[in-house]
């Protein structure tokens, strides 16, 4: 299978197929004993049978000794085959379930950055872990709920035949009838059972809202409040919890009467058959009691055949929505290119979001290896997009993003992985340490260098106050580490990486002036040698720059260096003239 598995969105059941593929000899293993164990469990009715018709003939002592050993060893075959099938059975289904994740989150994170904007990352791995979910309880309801009353009935009625051909049939008609009525009405439940589940989930929503919102929550007094709503989503999820087994019970209740009823009648004809002398004792002990095994078989069936179609709409259903196809083709990345030397281009460029929004008509930018250009803008002006389209998050839907003149689109994906290194605005790290943070820059890379990194992005001073150093967890998203720290993280990541494009996002939240300076110390080194793309908010920053490039309403509409710039009047000198003013009365 590849990482794009969209097209198994409308075939659930050939991506099970192609999941279960790989299983396929300890799923025969599960089958075989679980049928087995199912077969020796009816026989020790049977081998009861032999031993009360020994019983009741003095003169076979024998026999019973035989129909003892008989009943003995269904006994232990019976107990031996279910443990033999559950053993296969973790091993496979809990796999199974591994590897339906696995894919799953192949697939998930095959998707373009841009899948990502506006889901919440909760909501999509929580739908991964309920499909694998549904898959796993699937199949232990099919092993362990659904065969064993089938393959019990069926037997059952096969060693019935052995005593009047015409019960049995009698018996398979009622059977097939109850299973039909049963499955009907048990499936009418399942609005309640989702109902349920929905507000079951709206428990959970509500209690993970208020605790990632605790301290607005504190912060306006609002957590009585917040109990007595949080008091009313679960009184409705106990309304409808009981509703959804209320419902099982009347069908339990209905059943059991059935199931009376009807062993009385089995009962009493098995008797009226012995009273003929049609039947032997043990004949009447075995109809009565596989009679009774039917028919409770019955209820099990009806009420797994019900949950097993569940969890498998739940499945498809999950699984629509999961594997909806990738934007952008992966380039295979068995196409060998030179390593880059740091070349830019947008040719004729024009670009809307996939909403509609068009950013670019047709955006011309040149920029050469080694160049340092600032990009400038008004809000929403295009320069964000700019770093999108170079990273590849989007396709152009006309002209071409070159990268040392290949088309950005048709490079292998970590040749432009490669190629570029970014510090963006909003640094984000993993809950790990901070080793593992920055040697997310190059995974092979050694700790001397990992450490050469840090010293470089000027990241020391904080890591010697660090509890472990660069072993110290850093927290969710880095929640342990100032945002000038979590820059210069980022910074150290891109010293690692070696990338002859940086692509630089300066953070819009002012920091303090001294870790200011440390991040312009660090990037005046990071930038040597390469080729610099920066969008800048604070114009300063772009003064040591070869050129700036003013975009505004997605079209360039100055582009020179800074000393021109500044010297004439333009979209460039009113920014600046804006900054000065701001400044000042910020200063006043
Ligand atoms: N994911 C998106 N989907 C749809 N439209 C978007 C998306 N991202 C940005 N836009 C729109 O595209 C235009 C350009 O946005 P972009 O983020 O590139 O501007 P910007 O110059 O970087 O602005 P800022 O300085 O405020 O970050 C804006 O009108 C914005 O609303």
């Amino acid at each position: 299978m590849t990482s794009d598995l969209s097209a198994f969105a409308k075939h659930p059941y050939r991506f099970i197929i192609a999941i279960l593929g790989s299983y396929r000899w300890s799923h025969i293993a599960i089958l075989a004993s679980v049928i087995a164990a199912v077969t020796f469990s009816v026989s020790t009715q049977y081998g009861l049978k032999k031993l009360v018709d020994a019983l009741s003939n003095p003169s076979q002592h024998g026999a019973v000794w035989v129909a003892f050993a008989m009943v003995i060893g269904f006994i232990a075959a019976d107990n031996l085959s279910w443990r033999l099938a559950a053993w296969i059975g973790h091993s496979t289904f809990t796999g199974v379930s591994g590897r339906v994740r696995r894919k799953l989150f192949r697939h998930l994170t095959g998707h373009a950055p841009s899948f990502f904007h506006g889901q919440a990352p909760g909501a999509l791995t929580s739908r991964i872990t309920a499909t694998a979910n549904a898959l796993y309880t699937t199949e232990t309801m099919v092993t362990f709920n659904a065969m064993p009353p089938l393959v019990a009935t069926v037997v059952a009625i096969i060693y019935l035949m052995t005593v009047s051909v015409a019960m049995a049939l009698t018996l398979t008609g009622v059977v097939g009838v109850i299973v039909v009525f049963m499955f009907y009405w048990a499936a009418r439940g399942t609005p309640l059972h989702h109902a349920y589940a929905r507000e079951a989930a709206n428990v959970d929503g509500d209690m993970i809202d208020v605790i990632s919102n605790i301290s607005v929550v504190k912060a306006f007094g609002r957590m009585r409040s917040e109990h007595r709503r949080l008091g009313g989503v679960i009184s409705r999820e106990v309304r409808a919890r009981k509703e959804s087994l209320y419902f099982l019970e009347r069908l339990r209740i209905f059943h059991a009467i059935a199931t009376a009823v009807l062993t009385c009648c089995v009962l009493a004809w098995s008797i009226v058959l012995w009273q003929r002398g049609e039947a032997t004792a043990g004949d009447v002990v075995l109809v009565s009691t596989l009679g009774i095994s039917i028919l409770s078989a019955t209820r099990d069936l009806a009420v797994a055949l019900v949950d097993v179609t569940q969890h498998l709409a739940r499945f498809s259903e999950a699984l629509r929505t999961l594997l909806t196809p990738h934007a952008l083709p992966l380039v295979s990345s068995a196409k060998r290119v030179a390593a880059a030397r740091g070349a830019v281009e947008f040719r004729d460029v024009g670009f809307s979001y996939p909403d509609g929004k068009q950013v670019f008509s047709s955006l011309n930018l040149k920029i050469d290896p080694g160049m340092r250009v600032g990009i400038v803008g008004p809000s929403g002006a295009g320069k964000s997009t700019i770093f999108s389209l170079i990273q590849r998050f989007y396709d152009v839907q006309s002209g071409a993003i070159l990268i040392d003149g290949e088309v950005g689109a048709l490079l292998p994906d970590d040749a432009l992985r490669k190629a570029i290194a970014v510090v963006p605005q909003d640094v984000s790290l993993f809950h790990r340490t901070l080793r593992e943070n920055i040697r997310y820059g190059r995974p092979g890379a050694r700790d001397d260098e990992v450490m050469e990194a840090a010293r470089m992005a000027r990241c020391e001073n904080f890591i010697e106050q660090l509890p472990a150093g660069l072993d110290t967890i850093v927290g969710d998203r880095g929640a342990k580490l100032s945002g000038g720290q979590r820059q210069r993280v980022a910074i150290a990541r891109a010293f690692l990486k070696n990338a002859p494009i940086l692509l630089l996002d300066e953070a819009t939240s002012a920091l303090d002036s001294h870790s200011e300076e440390l991040i312009r110390e660090a990037l005046t080194t990071l930038m040597k040698g390469r080729t610099v793309i920066a969008i800048a908010h604070r114009l300063s920053t772009l003064r040591n720059f070869d050129r700036i490039v003013v975009i505004q309403n997605g079209k360039v509409v100055q582009d020179d260096t800074p000393e021109t710039l500044i010297s004439k009047a333009g979209a460039y000198k009113s920014l600046v003239d804006l900054e000065v003013r701001r400044l000042k009365s910020a200063a006043a």
